[in-house]
């Protein structure tokens, strides 16, 4: 009883904190789960490679949560292995939480598809990973927005009040992140900051829902960094160049996206910032089993 999976990190076009409502998009980075079922395991162990002490709780609950509602009562083991950096507004819980779902379906031999006769939905399947996600506590609002964005690809628009998709549209740029060494954890988030700019965080949710996700990113950026004290400097470094620049998530990450020639211009101006700069690209296909 094996399975494997694999889903994307995401970046953000409206931070759900203020009003519920949030929107992201997948990028082209990826986690990797693999799950081993044992009908005779009393219990599931999760493990991160090259994180030995990394909180596996958000894994094992997702193997519970579909253990529970799919399988019988096997335990078993849960690995993840990724390129997306944890705590750092690239959505890697999403990631793991979505490549543990499916891998786990897979493991339990369920069909999972988009097709609405298929045994489990994609947007299913995420809702277990987004209900493990407030388990662990994780999450503020359950982080919908993201998970469905990786889940699914492209770009989506989401209330996360309700775990109800609003939108989902293709997506296609090239991407830049700047992800600085600092980390921030979302559940530690000042949710109240983020409240007050929520008239800022409802124009970026029209545009969005308009269809003009890169001005919506931009509003979106300005208003959170403000909210939750990070340096407007890089998305001013970037707006000449790029369509869209927002504070990922509650940080610290900055993703850029645009054209290849405008974002080498940004590269070249976040090279001289402490940190990781990432050149990568938006992408359509959200998870997988593999
Ligand atoms: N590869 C992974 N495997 C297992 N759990 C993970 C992994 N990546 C992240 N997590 C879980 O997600 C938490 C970080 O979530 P969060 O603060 O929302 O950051 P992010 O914005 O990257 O999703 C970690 O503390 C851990 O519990
Ligand atoms: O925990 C949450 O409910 C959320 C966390 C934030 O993302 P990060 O996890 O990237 O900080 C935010 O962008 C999202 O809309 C909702």
């Amino acid at each position: 009883m094996e399975g494997r999976a694999v889903a994307p990190g995401a970046g953000t076009v409206v931070n759900a904190l203020a009003t519920g409502v949030g929107s992201a998009f997948a990028l082209d980075i990826e986690t990797v789960a693999e799950v081993r079922l044992d009908p005779d395991a009393d219990a599931v162990t999760g493990e991160i490679a090259g994180d030995p002490d990394g909180d596996t709780t958000l894994i094992e609950r997702c193997v519970e949560r579909v253990v529970d509602g799919y399988g019988g009562d096997e335990g078993g083991v849960v690995r993840t292995e990724s390129e997306v950096p944890t705590a750092a507004g690239l959505k890697s819980s999403s990631a793991a939480a979505n490549a543990t779902v499916l891998a786990t379906l897979e493991a339990l031999g369920w069909e999972v598809a988009d097709d609405p006769d298929a045994d489990v939905t994609r947007t299913e399947a995420c809702r277990i990973g987004v209900a493990a996600a407030r388990d662990a506590g994780v999450t503020v609002t359950g982080a919908f927005d993201d998970a469905s964005a990786s889940m699914l690809g492209g770009v989506t628009v989401t209330d996360n009040s309700a775990d109800e998709l609003l939108a989902r549209d293709p997506f296609e740029h090239d991407a830049l992140v700047w992800t600085p060494p600092a980390r921030a954890y979302s559940a530690d988030a000042d949710v109240g900051r983020c409240e007050r700019v929520a008239p800022m965080a409802d124009l970026a949710a029209e545009l969005a829902l308009d269809g003009d996700h890169v001005r919506a990113m931009t509003v979106n950026g300005l208003a959170f960094s403000a909210a939750l004290g990070f340096t407007a400097d890089p998305a001013v470094e970037a707006m000449p160049d790029c369509a869209g620049v927002s504070l990922s998530g509650t940080g610290p990450s900055v993703v850029a996206v645009g054209d290849a020639s405008g974002l080498e211009r940004v590269r070249e101006r976040w090279a001289e910032r402490e940190g990781e700069t990432i050149e990568t690209r938006t992408r359509n296909a959200g998870a997988r089993i593999t």
